[in-house]
Parts: C-alpha cells; sequence; structure tokens
C-alpha cells in the first residue's frame, strides 16, 4: 500500500448500511489499531452504539468490534479522520455537505455508499460531493454491489466495487474494508458503478409491484433483464462501461435487490402493488427507500439524453399517479415490438 494508512475513519449516518458498513471497516483494520467513529444524528442513537443497546435490531444482530465508538457531534467525528465515509439519505447530502465540510481534513478521501439521484439537478453523489467540496475526483469514491445491510451485518459472505477515477485511492479503500465475510473489488468506471446502484432501486419497485399483484417469476425475470437493458442504454450513453453493468453492481446488485425481501425499494413496491397509495408505503417505511425519490430525476436524466426507459418512466408514472398499477404491464406489453438489442 503507497498511501499511509489513515489515522482513523469516519462513517456519517448511523443507519442500516452506514452502522454495518463500520462495522466491516472496524473489522478489517482492527489489527492495525485504527479507530472506526460513526456520526449519529441523535444522542441517543450515538448512546446505543457506544453501549451496545440490546433494543437496536441491528445492534442485537451485529457483533460491533471494539474499535468502534459513535457521536453526535460532528466536528469530534471528523477531525483527524483520512477516510470519511457518507452513509444518508441521497436528498439529504447537499445539505448536510455544507455543513460536513467545515470539518473535513484537507487531503481526506470521500467515500459514498449512497445509491440515489438528487433529484432537481439530476447529480449522482460523487458529484454533488464534487461541487460541495470542490475535492478533486481522485479524492472521492463510491461504493455498490449487493449489499443488502442486514446479510452483512450477520457476516454472510458477499461481494461489492469500490470505484474510483483514481486506481490507487479504490485500492487504498478496498485494503480498508475487506474483511473475512467482504470481499470488494476496484472499478475506475465511477458512473457505471453508480447509476447501476442507483437504477436497480427503481427496477426493484417495478419488481415488488408486480409481486404485490400476484404476478409470478416470469414476470419478475422479465422486469429484471428489460430493467438491465433500460439501465444499460442510459450508462452507455452518458460514456459508462457494459463490463461494469455485467458486474456486482449492476446486475449482481440488482438481482440482489429484486429478489430479496430485505430491500426497502422492493418492499415499497410490493405495498404499491397491493393498492396502498404512495404516501401510506412512506408511512409504513421507517428507513431510506431511494428509488421513489430517485425515479424522477433517473427519468429526467435519460429524457435529456434521449435514452428510452419505458420501465422506470412506468414507476415514475405511477408514483406520481399518473398511471395505476394495475395498467402498469399493459402499458409496458403494448409498446412497438422490436428487435432485443435494439437501442431504445
Ligand atoms: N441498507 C442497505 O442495505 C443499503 C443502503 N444503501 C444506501 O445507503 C444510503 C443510506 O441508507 P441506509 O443506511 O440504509 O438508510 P437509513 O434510512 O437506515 O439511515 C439513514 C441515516 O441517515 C441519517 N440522516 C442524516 N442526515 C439526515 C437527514 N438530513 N435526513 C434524513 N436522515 C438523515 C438518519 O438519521 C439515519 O441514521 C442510501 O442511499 C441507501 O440506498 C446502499 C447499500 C445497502
Ligand atoms: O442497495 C441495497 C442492496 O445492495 C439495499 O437495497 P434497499 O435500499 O432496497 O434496501
Amino acid at each position: 500500500m503507497t498511501k499511509p494508512l489513515p489515522r482513523k475513519i469516519a462513517v456519517m449516518g448511523a443507519g442500516s448500511w452506514g452502522t454495518t458498513f463500520a462495522k466491516v471497516l472496524a473489522d478489517s483494520v482492527a489489527d492495525q489499531g485504527i479507530p472506526v467513529q460513526i456520526w449519529a444524528r441523535r444522542d441517543d442513537a450515538a448512546n446505543e452504539i457506544n453501549e451496545r443497546h440490546t433494543n437496536s435490531r441491528y445492534l442485537r444482530e451485529t457483533k460491533l468490534p471494539a474499535n468502534i465508538s459513535a457521536s453526535s457531534n460532528q466536528r469530534e467525528v471528523l477531525e483527524g479522520a483520512d477516510l470519511v465515509v457518507l452513509a444518508i439519505p441521497s436528498q439529504s447530502l447537499r445539505r448536510e455537505l455544507a455543513v460536513f465540510k467545515k470539518y473535513f481534513e484537507p487531503e481526506a478521501v470521500l467515500l459514498s455508499l449512497m445509491k440515489g439521484l438528487e433529484r432537481g439537478t439530476d447529480l449522482r453523489m460523487s458529484e454533488v460531493i464534487a461541487e460541495i467540496t470542490q475535492f478533486p475526483e481522485d479524492r472521492i469514491a463510491v461504493l455498490s454491489g449487493p449489499n443488502l445491510a442486514m446479510e452483512i451485518a450477520r457476516e454472510q459472505p458477499t461481494a461489492s466495487v469500490v470505484a474510483c477515477a483514481d486506481s490507487e485511492t479504490a485500492q487504498w479503500i478496498a485494503e480498508l474494508c475487506s474483511a473475512p465475510y467482504f470481499r470488494p473489488y476496484t472499478n475506475d468506471d465511477v458512473l457505471g458503478v453508480e447509476l447501476g446502484g442507483i437504477v436497480k432501486n427503481i427496477i426493484a419497485l417495478a419488481v415488488g409491484m408486480c409481486d404485490g399483484m400476484g404476478m409470478g417469476d416470469n414476470t419478475k425475470s422479465t422486469v429484471i433483464t428489460r430493467g438491465l437493458a433500460e439501465t444499460t442504454r442510459l450508462v452507455l450513453s452518458l460514456g459508462g462501461r457494459l463490463d461494469t453493468l455485467a458486474g456486482l453492481s449492476g446486475l449482481g446488485d440488482l438481482v440482489a435487490t429484486c429478489s430479496s425481501s430485505l430491500s426497502r425499494n422492493n418492499t415499497a413496491g410490493r405495498l404499491l402493488g397491493q393498492g396502498l397509495f404512495l404516501d401510506e408505503v412512506n408511512d409504513r417505511m421507517s428507513q431510506t427507500a431511494e428509488g421513489i425519490k430517485s425515479a424522477r430525476a433517473v427519468f429526467d436524466l435519460a429524457r435529456a439524453h434521449e435514452v428510452e426507459m419505458p420501465i422506470t418512466e412506468a414507476v415514475v408514472m405511477v408514483l406520481e399517479g399518473s398511471l395505476s398499477v394495475e395498467n402498469m404491464a399493459a402499458r409496458l406489453l403494448a409498446r412497438e415490438l422490436k428487435s432485443e438489442g435494439e437501442q431504445n
């Protein structure tokens, strides 16, 4: 490793993935004595982590190593942190970063775990980070893959992808988050890795809707496969790579999210398919289901680049109330017939 080890790692966000990924990091760097500190918005959430409180579902299922601590004080968490991991809801990133950035170490590396597109700007999280912090692209990375937090908290094996324009930075992060149950690969296609994770949430909403309406596995497989086709069109038209979409952050994450009852996006889709209104679904979801917010931004981005994304469009219409879930399949199946490999 050519880059020196970090003095400390900060994880901003004490939700399911922030807490779980902090454990992955802490397990990975425990032998080097590197502390991992989590920022929790609320004092009680920070106390739960520090006291390994048994009322929290995550802490019951997770063996948090001794080198993890938490605080609700952003300055305390960020000071001295050479690696800063961002794990908050995507639509809050811009606002929260404006505060975080005051405490970033000047040479810190920033790693986004978030899988959303910003509404209004259609920017990926790495782009929002670059815009707000003015950090160079060789110190901004993303991590994405088939990574349902609860399974990783239980130390069930999985792999992921660390993407950065600078391969040395990606390798440095990969070495810091390599645990016996977590294997990170590296990639320099940041756009492809990030968009794969964003769009699969929308496809998972569509799959969930089909499940909720009682449709079967042929339907699910069709939506997954054609979902990957429209994701591929978008990624290629924006300059990403096909091999990225065939990998863990593309097909891998799509399959995991669309098949799992642990997925919040899949669950939200299922509730919509069962006839609940979006407000009722939002009331039932205690955690972030990014696809609900990102769908419109992805659709706008695709339209701006003249990329057809019919499943995404149908999900947007359902979410915005202009198409009923019952009519979604009919709308998609009535499209003009074409060759499978056709662009658009
Ligand atoms: N949970 C999972 O299995 C995975 C989640 N992700 C991504 O990680 C990101 C974070 O997800 P989770 O940790 O699962 O979400 P979560 O809903 O469990 O937690 C989000 C955390 O962010 C905090 N937060 C900080 N500032 C906030 C603000 N301004 N508004 C609202 N909440 C704020 C909340 O208090 C909460 O602790 C999302 O983009 C998600 O797509 C990615 C891979 C796996
Ligand atoms: O991104 C995820 C798995 O890789 C988590 O999916 P959900 O946000 O739908 O739970």
